[in-house]
């Protein structure tokens, strides 16, 4: 039975879709641009804040891009869990594994402070470690963040699956040798995830239970 789970946090245990798109555009007005729907977000997110600013300015506007990533962090820290919510679900599969001792841990492109802000505030004492995008190591798909949270878990990369929504994630845990679960509740849906070379694609949380659980490996 495998020992652990690495979750990605944005799209796989919480939507957080809104409030990263009311931030972005917030920032956007602030600077006189045109404002995204809600729905592009989806693609914006994922690989990293700078990365989310770069996608939603545009090539044409990146002379402005460290003032507005200053401005992001300022409005996005304040409003980081005005409706961002665990998807249904997500709660009873993490008391779920957690009582069957498998050690949690979250895996982010977030910002470091932040993810520890969203996290510890919706999801108390329930993960072993969570790390977030910081100067220490690169973004995910590289597989140094997972390395630090497997040696965290004090776990095998064998003993651990690593579930995310997109195929950063999929890519993560591929880089990393460990099996990947894709998620399709998150931003980005099941071609993606099938495309990425996911070893399962799971439509609700609890089939994360019954893979985790019924691995005989
Ligand atoms: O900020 C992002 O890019 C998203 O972070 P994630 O790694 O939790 O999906």
């Amino acid at each position: 039975m495998k020992k652990g789970c690495l979750f990605d946090l944005d799209g796989t245990l919480v939507d957080s879709l809104t409030d990263l798109a009311l931030s972005t555009n917030r920032v956007l007005e602030l600077h006189h641009l045109p404002t995204h729907e809600l729905s592009c977000y989806n693609q914006f997110v994922g690989n990293g804040v700078k990365k989310l600013m770069e996608r939603a300015l545009g090539s044409e506007h990146l002379d402005i891009l460290d003032e507005c990533l200053a401005d992001f962090h300022k409005i996005y820290e304040e409003h980081c869990l005005d409706h961002t919510l665990p998807y249904p679900g997500i709660v009873d599969l993490l008391e779920t594994l957690k009582a069957h001792d498998i050690a949690l841990a979250v895996v982010t492109n977030k910002p470091h402070h932040l993810a520890i802000k969203i996290v510890e505030h919706l999801f108390p004492d329930t993960f072993v470690t969570i790390l977030g995008q910081q100067d220490l190591y690169p973004i995910k798909p590289h597989p140094q963040i997972v390395h630090i949270a497997l040696m965290t878990l004090k776990k095998g990369r064998q003993e651990c699956y690593f579930i995310g929504d997109s195929n950063v994630d999929i890519d993560t845990g591929y880089q990393a040798d460990m099996e990947t679960i894709g998620v399709t509740w998150g931003f980005r849906g099941r071609k993606e995830l099938e495309d990425a070379g996911a070893d399962f694609v799971v439509d609700e949380p609890f089939e994360i239970g019954e893979i985790v659980l019924n691995d005989r490996s």
